[in-house]
């Protein structure tokens, strides 16, 4: 590739834009030639910029989109000489193809500099195991998982024995485990009952399970959406006057086991609620695992716009082997480009880029059993050889752990 000054290219065409309007250009031109649709860019004296959508060079003006919000983050050219289309730009200068398409790959390799990574096997990854773990097994495995760096190990859940017999133990385990200073050990707690025995057993930090499908909060804890929300209200109202901090998990928020699909709107509203109540992150759940790339793209989107990202984790179940693509989304995510983000309105281009260098995702990668939870016998027998296959093909590195990533 040409070491290829955009600026001073786009003086050479007599454009006169500024830095701000070419970061606009480039994002539309990029964006457009991987999705295939050319759009026309047309530059008028003293207008703001304008983008007509185009497929394959033919003007499309019925669509055409006028960037005057966007232009307001830079200079529009007051004096501008050229009608641009992308099929001029590509035939006069075809660096600018390449150069563009080198853009939109480097930008897909650019992700959070460093990863947080929760461990939630001993509680997530235990909870439906068939045959009991001893509690001395456990404590065993999180003091192991201790020496391994993560910063973060959810421990167990304040759950009732009689809904997840094998959290029977959780206070024997919480109160066994060696606890390192710097390693956090959350438990979950569906309700101020569990809350306070967590408590009383030593925990500083709990985590809440709401849920985006008003069935599965039912089937998952005893209650509709809506009473959840009551029951959080007065959990996190003790837990701000003892000063431990609450994270939320949204069930279901990519499908749910009985209700399907579940619409990015209700795991926004749940996340929004959940956050608006005092949880400081909240993690958005693909329960079930049936999540894809598109998918979590289009939930990350929609709840993006109401939650900041530094306040957003992800947790993504393995069922169908679709937890690396859908992490991988997620951290894109946390890196949009700063044209990308100034085109939603967040901002100049400096200020995005300060911004991303706080985004965080969490991002739980389980072996996960949850799907199963809810099914015949008959039918979790079959699942679980498969699952038992599926995991012996599997990288050793992968098996039963969750990470987060920041
Ligand atoms: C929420 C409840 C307790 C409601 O259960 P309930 O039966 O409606 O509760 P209740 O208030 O009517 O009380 C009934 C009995 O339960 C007891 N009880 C009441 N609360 C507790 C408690 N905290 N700890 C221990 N015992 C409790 C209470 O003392 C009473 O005992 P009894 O008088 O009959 O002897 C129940 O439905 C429950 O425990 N559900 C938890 C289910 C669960 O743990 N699911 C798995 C975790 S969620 C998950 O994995 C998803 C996630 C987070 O990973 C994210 C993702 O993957 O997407």
């Amino acid at each position: 590739m040409e070491d290829v000054n955009c600026s001073k290219r786009l003086t050479v065409l007599d454009c006169s834009l500024s830095a701000a309007d070419i970061s606009v250009l480039r994002f539309e031109l990029s964006h457009q030639v991987v999705t295939g649709d050319i759009p026309h860019v047309t530059v008028k004296k003293d207008s703001p910029l304008q983008v007509s959508p185009c497929h394959r060079g033919v003007s499309s003006t019925s669509q055409q989109r006028n960037l005057s919000g966007v232009s307001s983050m830079g200079n529009v050219p007051s004096a501008v000489k050229h009608c641009l289309s992308y099929e001029t730009l590509a035939q006069d200068y075809p660096w600018l193809v390449r150069w563009l398409q080198e853009e939109k790959y480097g930008a897909i390799c650019e992700f959070p500099k460093t990863v947080k990574v929760v461990e939630v096997g001993p509680r997530d990854g235990l909870q439906n195991e068939k045959e009991m773990v001893p509690t001395g097994v456990k404590i065993q495995l999180i003091n192991m998982l201790s020496e391994t760096g993560l910063s973060v190990i959810e421990a167990t859940s304040f759950v009732s024995s009689k809904w997840v017999p094998q959290m029977a133990d959780h206070v024997d385990v919480f109160k066994g485990i060696t606890k390192s200073p710097h390693i956090k050990y959350p438990v979950l707690t569906p309700n101020l009952q569990g809350y306070r025995t967590a408590i009383e057993a030593g925990a500083t930090e709990v985590a809440i399970l709401g849920s985006a499908s008003e069935t599965f909060s039912k089937k998952n804890i005893n209650c509709s959406i809506e009473e959840s929300m009551l029951r959080f209200k007065e959990l996190i109202s003790s837990a701000k006057q003892a000063g431990i901090p609450v994270r939320g998990y949204v069930s279901c928020a990519l499908g749910c086991p009985y209700e399907g699909r579940i619409e990015p709107e209700k795991v926004t509203e749940v996340a929004k609620r959940l956050y608006d109540l005092g949880c400081y992150e909240v993690s958005l759940g693909d329960t079930t695992g049936e999540g894809t790339p598109k998918s979590m793209a289009m939930m990350l989107q929609s709840v993006m716009k109401e939650i900041p990202t530094s306040a957003l984790a992800v947790h993504c179940h393995d069922t169908y082997g679709q937890a690396l693509a859908n992490i991988l989304i997620a951290l894109q995510f946390a890196f949009p480009r700063p044209c990308g983000d100034a085109l939603r309105g967040l901002g100049g281009s400096t200020a995005v880029r300060r911004s991303t260098q706080r985004l965080t995702y969490w991002v739980s990668v389980s072996y996960d059993r949850a799907a199963a939870l809810t099914k015949p016998q008959s039918q979790r027998g079959e699942e679980r050889r498969e699952e038992k296959r599926v995991e012996e093909r599997r990288a050793p590195a992968l098996r039963g752990s969750q990470l987060v990533c920041r």
